[in-house]
């Protein structure tokens, strides 16, 4: 476990780190076909902290995400959950340290086409052999919004209402952090608008530590700090960020796209 009170270089308080990455780098494939994906990222995410990731398309977002959540394995550097370097972990006690200490939202839902909401919802807890404290679920239910649809399968459910059964079951086990890849990317503004609010209430009222991919400037207004990729490098990190501020740093970090 990170030490208590504990203060690294820059000093702040190492209590509220939730997950780490130290001088991480990636690199996919080999030969003619090499992609250097991430190279020498050091972050920290925290506590109450919603964090979005964004950069040009490439620069290593998803990469980065999946590396965090231990879905990805980084080519040099560290990733730590928990205090957990993930390296030190066997497949079983990795696929655990995910099941219960990482929430995942994709842009796609992902939801499991034959069960119903419900049990969309508590799966991560049924696959652990954990009994759902119905109390917790059911208030996070509540909080989606989603109690008259439990019984729907993910067919029967709009888009938006997909999403926030999958935000809840990346919720139901109580993670540490919450990890969510492009996830207003499938949704109109309304729908849109809902999830960032439940990613945000994590972080606010849960004290969750909450990661986002995102290529939207509105999506990114919703989050505490924005961290800029380009080239699978950190290139800036924008505090309180507003939609106008990140159109202009976007322009600034991608002209190309900005004239495309
Ligand atoms: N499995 C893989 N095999 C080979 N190259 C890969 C693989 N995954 C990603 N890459 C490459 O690594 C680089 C970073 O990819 P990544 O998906 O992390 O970027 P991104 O910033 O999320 O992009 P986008 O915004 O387009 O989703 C890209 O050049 C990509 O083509």
């Amino acid at each position: 476990m990170l030490a208590r009170h504990n203060r690294n270089d820059t000093g702040e308080r190492m209590s509220d780190v939730v997950a780490e990455v130290h001088d991480l780098g990636k690199v996919h494939g080999g030969g003619s076909a090499r992609v250097v994906a991430l190279d020498g990222v050091t972050a920290a995410f925290r506590k109450g902290e919603f964090t979005a990731v964004m950069g040009p398309s490439g620069s290593g977002k998803s990469t980065l995400l999946h590396c965090l959540a231990g879905l990805d394995t980084p080519t040099s550097g560290a990733v730590r959950v928990g205090g957990t370097d993930l390296s030190t972990l066997d497949d079983d006690r990795l696929t655990r340290l995910r099941r219960e200490r990482i929430g995942f939202v994709f842009q796609s839902f992902n939801l499991v086409p034959t069960l119903t909401a419900w049990e969309n919802i508590t799966l991560p807890l049924t696959m652990g052999g954990v009994r759902p404290d119905r109390d917790w679920v059911e208030g996070i239910v509540a909080a989606v919004g989603l109690s008259d649809r439990l019984h729907h399968r993910p067919a029967e459910l709009s888009g938006g209402q997909q999403q926030r059964v999958a935000c809840a079951r990346a919720m139901a086990t109580r993670p540490d952090i919450i990890v969510a890849d492009e996830p207003t990317g499938n949704l109109d503004t309304r729908s849109g608008a809902a999830v960032l609010g439940l990613l945000a209430g994590c972080a606010r009222q849960w004290n969750q530590a909450v990661l986002m991919v995102t290529h939207d400037p509105m999506a990114a207004a919703h989050t505490d700090r924005i961290l800029f990729l380009t080239d699978g490098r950190l290139a800036d990190e924008m505090p309180a960020p507003t939609a106008d501020r990140v159109l202009d740093r976007m322009r600034d970090l991608d002209p190309e796209a900005a004239h495309g």
